[in-house]
Parts: C-alpha cells; sequence; structure tokens
C-alpha cells in the first residue's frame, strides 16, 4: 500500500506526543500501526516499551496481526518484541489494577472482574444507592453492578447509574466502592476508577509506569472517557509522550464523558503537534461529500464514481412498511452488484435491531437465557468467544459456591494459566453441537431444552469429579423452560431468504470501525434531525457513523409522517430520494 503524504507525515513524525485528528475511512488502522513500528525502530535498544492501545478487542486483534508483518522488517534483537498492543482497559489492568491495586483496595488478593451480577454482591453494603428524585432513592441490585457509572472531572469522582439513557445520582458511590474494593472485586467501570486511585495515592507505581513506557500511542482516541483523560493526564505529567489518533465526530459514548473534545483540544497544547489525515478511502465521492455536509469538514475521496448505482439516498417509510423497506434494500443492493454479507441495516437502539431482525429479547431466563444466547452467538454469528464467555457465565452461576472470580479466571487465559484443564471443557461444551450446546435450530421449548438440562447436568456432573465444583440445589427450577420460544433460537431461513442471504441488521455502535458495501440507517425523525444538525450531539454523531460506514450505497430511512418536513433539507444536503413506491418482492 502508498501511504499518502498525510499518512506519511504522522508515521515519520519526530518522537514527540501528537494529535491526530482523521476523518472516516482515512486509513487510522495501518497509518498507527506504521507508526508504532517506527517509533520502535527509532528507539533502537532502548529498554523502554512503546503501546499503541485501542478500545475494542477486534481493533487489538487487527494491530497484532497488522504489527506481526511490520515487526520482521526490524532488525533483529533490535527491542522489536517490547511494544504492548492492548485494549486501554487490558493495558492498566495488567500494569496497575492486579499488582498495585490491593494496597488501595485495601483486599488480601488480587483484584478480579465481575459481571456484576454474581450472587455474592447480594449484601447491602456493596448497595449504591440511586437517588431517583428528590424523595425517592433505591438500591443497585445485582444484575446492574455494571451500571455504575464513573465520571472524574479536576479531581472529584462522580458516580451514577445509568438507566436507559439517563444517568441518575448515586448518594453513597465511594462509600459503596470502598466496601465493595476491601474482596478484591471490580466491574469494568469500578476498576477504571481504581487504577486512577491507585496512580494518584502511590507516586512511585505511577512514575514506574511512565518510565516503562515512553511512548504510549491510543487509536479512536475520541472514545477517551473521563476515568481515561485523567489516568492519562497523569502519565503525561510523569514523562510519557502521549499520542492521539481518532476522529471527534464519532464519538458515540457520552455516558463515560468521551465527547471527543480531549482529542478535539489536544493538539492546542504546547508540546503537542497537530496532524490531520482528510483523504477518505472508503467511500464514493458522492457519500462523502454528504459526511463533509454532516460533519463540517473537508475531506477528499480517495475513489472515484463507480459506474453501478451508488451514492446517498432517503426512503420513506411506514413503520407496517419496515420489512418490505429491508426486503427492497435488499434486492437494491444485489442490483448494484454488492455484497449482501458486506451490508447492514443500522440502528440507533438495540431494541429496534433486535425487533427487526427477529431476534426476541426475552429469551429463557437465569442460566437458560444466557445458553440460548450463547447458542445464538455460535449458530448465528459463528462468533465462538462470545459464545463461550456466556456459557462460563451460566455455569458458573449453576454452582453452589463457585470461588470468587472464578469467570474471570477461565475466560482470561493469558492472566490465568492454570485454569487451562476446566477452559477446555467448557470450550468442549462450548464448541459441540453434538454433545454440548445443542443447536439453535431445534425448536427452543421442546427438543433443544430437553437436550440442554440433560448435557449441562452431565457437565456439572463433570466438574464435579475432576474439579471438585459442586452444583447448586433445584437445577431443575435453574434450568426451567420458562420464557423459551416454541421455535427454534435461530431459523434456517434467518441465513438465507429467497435464495439471498438475509441482512444483517445491528446498532450503530456495533458497526463502528466497519466498512460496508450498503448501509440502511433506518432512523426516526429525531435521528435524521440530529444528523441534519451535525456532529455537535451524540445523536447526530451516531448517524455520523452510520452514514460513514457505506462504501458504495447508502440508504436513509425516514418516517413518512415526518417526510413532508424533512424533504427539503434532505435533498439540499445532497441525499436523492428514492420515489419508488415499496413493492414487496
Ligand atoms: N494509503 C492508502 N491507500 C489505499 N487504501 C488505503 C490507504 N490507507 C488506508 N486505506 C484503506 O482505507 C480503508 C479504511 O481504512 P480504516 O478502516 O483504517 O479507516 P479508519 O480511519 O479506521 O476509518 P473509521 O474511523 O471510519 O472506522 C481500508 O480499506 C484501508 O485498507
Amino acid at each position: 500500500m502508498d501511504f499518502s503524504d498525510e499518512q506519511l507525515a504522522v508515521i515519520n513524525a519526530p518522537l514527540h506526543p501528537m494529535a491526530v485528528v482523521a476523518c472516516a475511512g482515512s486509513g487510522k488502522t495501518q497509518t498507527a500501526v506504521r507508526r508504532l513500528a517506527e517509533i520502535r525502530k527509532r528507539l533502537g535498544e532502548h529498554r523502554g516499551r512503546v503501546a499503541l492501545l485501542s478500545f475494542s478487542n477486534v481493533a487489538v486483534n487487527t494491530f497484532r496481526t497488522n504489527y506481526q508483518a511490520l515487526e520482521r522488517e526490524l532488525p533483529v534483537g533490535f527491542g522489536r518484541n517490547r511494544v504492548e498492543i492492548d485494549t486501554l482497559d487490558g493495558f492498566i489492568t495488567s500494569n496497575v489494577l492486579r499488582p498495585h491495586g490491593p494496597r488501595t483496595m485495601k483486599c488480601p488478593r488480587t483484584p478480579f472482574l465481575v459481571s456484576g451480577n454474581e450472587p455474592f454482591l447480594r449484601n447491602k453494603d456493596y448497595n449504591f444507592w440511586v437517588q431517583a428524585t428528590a424523595a425517592d432513592v433505591f438500591p443497585v441490585q445485582p444484575p446492574d453492578l455494571g451500571k455504575v457509572i464513573i465520571n472524574v472531572r479536576a479531581g472529584i469522582a462522580s458516580f451514577h447509574f445509568q438507566q436507559h439513557r439517563m444517568l441518575l445520582p448515586i448518594n453513597n458511590g465511594i462509600k459503596a466502592a470502598t466496601n465493595l474494593a476491601a474482596t478484591g472485586a471490580y466491574t469494568h467501570n469500578l476498576g477504571r476508577y481504581w487504577v486512577y486511585r491507585v496512580l494518584a495515592e502511590q507516586p512511585n507505581v505511577l512514575r514506574a509506569l511512565s518510565r516503562r513506557y515512553p511512548h504510549i500511542l491510543i487509536d479512536e482516541a475520541q472514545d477517551i472517557g473521563t476515568l481515561h483523560q485523567e489516568i492519562l493526564e497523569m502519565l503525561i505529567k510523569a514523562g510519557s509522550h502521549v499520542s492521539l489518533i481518532g476522529d471527534p465526530n464519532q464519538s458515540i459514548y457520552d455516558f463515560a464523558g468521551a465527547n471527543g473534545q480531549f482529542l478535539a483540544e489536544y493538539g492546542h497544547r504546547l508540546g503537542v503537534t497537530p496532524y490531520g489525515l482528510t483523504r477518505n478511502y472508503r467511500s464514493v465521492p458522492l457519500i462523502l461529500s454528504l459526511a463533509n455536509t454532516l460533519g463540517q469538514r473537508r475531506d477528499v475521496a480517495n475513489r472515484t464514481a463507480p459506474l453501478t448505482p451508488h451514492g446517498a439516498f432517503f426512503v420513506t417509510y411506514k413503520n407496517a412498511e419496515r420489512d418490505t423497506l429491508i426486503e427492497t434494500f435488499n434486492a437494491a443492493i444485489a442490483a448494484a452488484s454488492l455484497e449482501v454479507g458486506k451490508s447492514a441495516v443500522l440502528c440507533r437502539g438495540r431494541d429496534l435491531a433486535d425487533e427487526l431482525a427477529g431476534r426476541d429479547a426475552a429469551i429463557g431466563q437465569g442460566a437458560v437465557k444466557l445458553l440460548a444466547r450463547a447458542a445464538i452467538h455460535r449458530d448465528r454469528q459463528q462468533n465462538y468467544l462470545d459464545a463461550f464467555k456466556l456459557v462460563a457465565w451460566s455455569i458458573v452461576g449453576l454452582l453452589a459456591d463457585p470461588p470468587e472470580g472464578l469467570v474471570s479466571r477461565i475466560t482470561q487465559p493469558s492472566q490465568y494459566p492454570d485454569m487451562a484443564a476446566l477452559r477446555r471443557v467448557i470450550w468442549r461444551y462450548t464448541r459441540s453441537s453434538e454433545t454440548g450446546l445443542p443447536s439453535a435450530e431445534l425448536p427452543a421449548s421442546s427438543q433443544w431444552h430437553e437436550l440442554l438440562v440433560a448435557r449441562t447436568k452431565a457437565l456439572l456432573t463433570d466438574l464435579d469429579k475432576k474439579f471438585e465444583l459442586k452444583s447448586a440445589p433445584n437445577l431443575g427450577n435453574k434450568l426451567s423452560k420458562k420464557a423459551l420460544p416454541a421455535s427454534p433460537l435461530v431459523s434456517g431461513d434467518d441465513l438465507v431468504a429467497d435464495g439471498r442471504r438475509k441482512l444483517r441488521i445491528d446498532t450503530v455502535h456495533q458497526a463502528k470501525g466497519e466498512s460496508l458495501d450498503a448501509v440502511l440507517y433506518l432512523a426516526t425523525k429525531d435521528h435524521v434531525l440530529s444528523l441534519i444538525a451535525g456532529a455537535n450531539t451524540e445523536l447526530g454523531r451516531i448517524g455520523y457513523v452510520a452514514a460513514t460506514r457505506a462504501k458504495n450505497l447508502l440508504w436513509l430511512g425516514v418516517p413518512a409522517n415526518s417526510a413532508a418536513e424533512l424533504r427539503p433539507t434532505l435533498l439540499k444536503m445532497g441525499f436523492e430520494e428514492i420515489g419508488a413506491p415499496l413493492k414487496k418482492g
């Protein structure tokens, strides 16, 4: 691949902190990993390590694969292994929380991750009290401990409970967090809080960390929330060169205080050099021009207009017609010689995405619900890793008195190599639809459930025999068929409809970072208004992310009853209207 001048400027920049504000589809991944290799090369035999950190496991895996290829170009013994590619949370957990957390958390053991629904959390000492109204408070109970959100601004921590899209204040955050920390347990959010506290209270740890990592490069830097920001500020003060790369228009995690501002302003700091990536390699010119209008940018399209139908369109729909709209879109993808398997319908919310995809949000209860979701992940999306994690949560929930932190120990192989034997047993159960978790294509409340009960009980007997892990009483109740549908969890025609693949229907958040041939952003009036208003609000940025996933074809679904009001603006912005009546087939 030939890097552009802008990309090369970033890759070959002096070893100083930098802020790279990049547009969508500008090749941040390749640029960041090249920069990592370049820093490592220039450091030569220097003992310091270089960290490249991002926010999703998918991004981290891509970086690791790309770096492996580049690493071979570095001279042998040139410290080329002294790089760390991880998620920001993975990095702070392994470098700070696990080795140094116990002193600040005042726990007698290595801290361990909990999901928030473990039985031992049902203790009133760990209740976070939520102030719903002036007169009304309620405790956060498992399984919702994972929804306790902590933000730190100017050194002051605030605790909130995330209820739908609202953040409700918690009035005893530090006390409950401190009580819980004494057991060693932390959720993802609390983990960040304790890292922040460790670095603030143990200056020697901060100094050592900064010396060990003189250069830290953060990808997707628009997702840096307030706690991550405070942690990075401490590292910067301690001497690490922190560089950021990202797109402020794509920050869609407002509740964690991630609004892209840190990235947008970082380049103005003394000692930080600003760079830009303004060439979009993903989208055809018509889509890019619309993205420029939405994001108030002037990026350049690397692609030329193809001959096949392409561009940005809007189409009106009534709620009752949504399925027909999706089928029409599917046909349009084929007509444009694009791949259905590389396209998607995107929605703002998980509920709508599930409803449209025919996924019943309420499938089964308790452990059975987790196992049903695991079967769906495995058989619909071939996502074995998530299926494995769900099985691990579910099986541990079926044990009488599981050791604390057992799920983390099963699901984090690199940190707990001693758990390999148990992990193998859980993997075998997860992988095999013949002898383990039954196929999601079997009728759920009858055949699937019957096999599930028999095989899960056999697994539990095995766990008792091999690992002395006793099963909980009342397994019959815990594995009941309540809320399971009679139909299969995944039907055959999920995969194929009318000889065509069925379209993926997903949330915008889930598609972040991806390139898709064609995108239908199915919007409400509010979503369209926010999209039009630009990237100043989170909802506007969600629309921006949806629109900029599309390589060739972008459809915006607009509710029919607001079409008259929205049409003139949409046309002015560069959308074309698809006027043909939507006919089935
Ligand atoms: N110099 C280049 N020449 C040709 N193609 C490139 C170049 N740089 C990047 N690309 C291609 O551009 C596409 C988009 O790159 P990438 O996915 O890294 O974008 P991104 O900046 O992470 O986008 P987003 O933030 O929107 O997710 C990829 O297919 C990549 O291979």
